[in-house]
């Protein structure tokens, strides 16, 4: 299990972490979000030892992270890092030697994930001339080749087709359900409300929300959706809770008391829906960062 403890950073003036904290175990898949600068990458660096924080700590399996524990680690650095001039076989095979593999396990690595991962005719192309999408991929297998017991993942979606997408999350799922703890980055919120178990909402270098989704939502504020046909004018005003007009013949209500709402509604006029709005993790996520 990996632990993120209280995490500080500053970059002179700039605080750009003040008290992260996050958990991820095994088999679970941590989807970590926020605005632009909020702080992910910062948190991923640190924990994977790129970065020195100016206090908190990171502990894995309740022990603090060492060097040789995170050469366990595998992970997909924003800034990438392949090199444009080496096959890319030999460039997965390599740093899986790297990782501590005999060269003939790395190579066979290598080959096994250039497979899955459709790109088993490219292994004597150069990176550079690989699409963007494709050099992607090349680094997924790169944080996979040496078997990772967790995965650390900045922003792995960025950048690729529908396709891409759907092999990348398939291959985080396999490796979730073979019990590696997954956290990885992203803006693409539908992507994390279907793949994470846990979610982790960042706001200017703090967690301002951790928790499964469904957790999420029912902290969130419930919104009723009422639409009611022929109703008096200005009946809402009388509800007595504040209530917005989102359309003919609908309204919307920030509240709890749905008995309340409803028995101003039939009396008004007639009701043909009536229901909570189920919020979005993008909704959500306005809601936590604003
Ligand atoms: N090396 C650095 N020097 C100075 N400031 C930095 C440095 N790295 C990050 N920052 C600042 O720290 C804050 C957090 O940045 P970070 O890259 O962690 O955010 P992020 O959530 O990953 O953003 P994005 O979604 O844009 O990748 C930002 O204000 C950023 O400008």
């Amino acid at each position: 299990m990996l632990e993120v403890r209280d995490l500080h950073k500053r970059f002179g003036d700039k605080v750009a972490l003040d008290g992260v904290s996050l958990s991820v175990e095994p088999g679970h898949m941590f989807g970590f979000v926020g605005a632009n600068g909020a702080g992910k990458t910062t948190t991923m660096r640190i924990t994977m030892g790129v970065l020195v924080p100016d206090s908190g700590r990171v502990l894995w399996n309740g022990k603090e992270l060492t060097e040789s524990g995170r050469s366990d680690f595998g992970y997909m650095p924003e800034e990438r890092g392949l090199y444009p001039k080496m096959k890319i076989a030999a460039q997965i095979a390599y740093f899986g030697e790297l990782a501590g593999m005999t060269p003939a396990v790395a190579k066979r690595a290598a080959g096994d994930w250039l497979d899955r991962l459709g790109l088993g005719d490219r292994g004597n192309d150069f990176v550079q001339d690989l699409s963007l999408g494709n050099q992607q991929r090349v680094q997924l297998a790169v944080a996979l080749v040496h078997d990772p017991k967790m995965l650390v993942l900045d922003e792995p979606f960025s950048g690729l087709d529908p396709i891409a997408v759907d092999t990348m999350a398939t291959v985080l799922q396999e490796r979730s359900e073979a019990g590696v703890p997954v956290v990885f980055s992203s803006h693409q919120l539908e992507l994390v409300e279907r793949l994470c178990d846990t979610v982790g909402i960042i706001s200017a270098g703090t967690m301002v929300a951790t928790g499964t989704v469904a957790e999420l939502r029912a902290r969130g504020n419930r919104r009723l959706r009422v639409t009611v046909a022929g109703a008096t004018s200005g009946w809402e005003n009388s509800v007595g809770v504040p209530a917005t007009s989102v359309g003919t013949d609908e309204w919307v209500f920030d509240t709890d008391d749905d008995q309340r709402v409803l028995q101003a509604a039939t009396a008004a006029g007639r009701v043909t829906r009536f229901g909570y709005d189920e919020p979005s993790l993008a909704d959500i996520f306005r809601e936590a960062s604003s």
